[in-house]
């Protein structure tokens, strides 16, 4: 009997990130000291390394993301020549991260050291694609990163074209850390199985960024804010998402294949979230998302998982909507990374069977006689 969705099967063993008991921690420590306490260079270095870094480790880190985060002229072209206004920037993230490879002389050496080398390489890439994207369809220049900067002040700098405030550096940092490696889940799970081929990394992040897109995992942010605005009101919430249950739709953000009890992100997100639209004077998104994870809790037992709050966080960061998913994916970047290395450590195929169903003993009929 095969199990729909895999629900259940532990499918390979890692040192990464663990879910047990409703609480995540990465390599051991818990996501709340993380959450609190780290910078987002510092998990990078934690995932890659199974250890937290010291002082100079740290800031030696901190200067090569820095130092490698210009991408390719021929990238920033292509980007250019897309009609910005109908593609999905997850879409060109996926295109952009492709053709890096092309341009990565070390993107078919398979020893690990290349590959540590690449995975610095593409860490410090993604933001700045996702940033230049942005631009570009503002019509306006891409920013150049600047060396001195951490990873989430670039991004926001590269982003806006000025230096940002620090509560706006601190929410996306945290978002960063918070979103950073989640155990097995699909996107992660499709990295794995695409270098389980010993295909290249290169070819393992492009796979994985295509699964992150679907609104099921990672595209459920940049729909959880279409629901809101949808919504419109705090008063509209619970009308509007009875109307949703009735018709068997599912409310997006909320409810987690691995978490029963809730995910330990999501309050995390939802302090972030009443935080930052009070200051902004959007207070109404906070009510409108407590009012439906109440409704959804209640009616279905179902709770929020990260995609919840992380949309009314960036909407009040004045980020486009349709860029949470990528800001998802530059921070996951890391974790599918820290995945793509321990499976070459310790690589074999991933190849599961399926339940045949289909019809039996069937006779071929020429054509001409169909
Ligand atoms: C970063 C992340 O990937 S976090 C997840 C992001 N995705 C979303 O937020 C999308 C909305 N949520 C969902 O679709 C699901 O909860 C998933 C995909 C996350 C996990 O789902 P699964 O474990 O596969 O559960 P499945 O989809 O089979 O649902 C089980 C039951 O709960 C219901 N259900 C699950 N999630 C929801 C939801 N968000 N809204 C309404 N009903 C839901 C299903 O309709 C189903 O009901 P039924 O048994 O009466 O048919
Ligand atoms: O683990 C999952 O299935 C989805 C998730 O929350 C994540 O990828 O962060």
């Amino acid at each position: 009997m095969s199990t729909k969705g895999l629900e259940g099967i532990v499918a390979t063993e890692s040192s990464i990130s663990s879910i047990i008991d409703d609480q995540l921690t990465y390599v051991g420590y818990k996501i709340d000291d993380l959450a609190e306490q780290a910078s987002f260079e510092e998990v990078i270095f934690l995932l890659w390394n199974k250890r937290l870094p010291n002082k100079e480790e740290l800031n030696k880190l901190q200067q090569e993301l820095a130092a490698n985060m210009s991408v390719p002229d021929e990238i920033i072209a292509h980007l250019k020549s897309y009609d910005l206004s109908t593609v999905h920037p997850m879409a060109a993230l996926r295109t952009a991260v492709s053709m890096l490879g092309l341009f990565d002389e070390e993107a078919d050496v398979m020893e690990q050291e290349a590959n540590k080398r690449k995975a610095l390489r593409l860490q410090a890439k993604v933001s700045t694609i996702v940033a230049a994207f942005a631009r570009i369809r503002q019509g306006k220049d891409p920013v150049s990163p600047k060396e001195n900067l951490s990873y989430a002040e670039n991004f926001l700098f590269m982003l806006n074209n000025k230096r940002p405030e620090n509560v706006e550096v601190e929410a996306i940092n945290k978002a960063l850390v918070l979103h950073a490696d989640h155990e097995l889940n699909a996107s992660t799970f499709t990295a794995r199985v695409c270098v389980a081929t010993l295909s290249d990394v290169y070819s393992g992040i492009t796979a994985a960024i295509s699964a992150l897109k679907g609104p099921l995992h990672g595209g459920a942010n940049e729909r959880v804010m279409k629901m809101l605005t949808e919504i419109g009101e705090v008063d509209n919430a619970i009308p509007y998402i009875k109307e949703k249950l009735e018709n068997k739709e599912k409310i997006m953000g909320m409810g987690h294949r691995v978490y029963q009890n809730g995910d330990p992100r999501a309050k995390h997100l939802r302090k972030m979230s009443k935080e930052l639209t009070h200051l902004t004077g959007q207070s109404k998104w906070y009510d409108m998302s407590v009012k439906v994870e109440e409704y959804i809790k209640a009616e279905k037992g179902l709770p929020a998982n990260v995609d919840f709050y992380s949309a009314s966080v960036y909407h009040s960061l004045g980020i486009d909507h349709d860029l949470f998913t990528p800001i998802f994916a530059i921070s996951r970047v890391s974790g599918w990374l820290a995945h793509i290395l321990e499976q070459y450590d310790n690589n074999r195929l991933i190849r599961p069977r399926a339940e045949y169903v289909g019809p039996k003993g069937q006779t071929y009929v020429p054509i001409e006689q169909r």
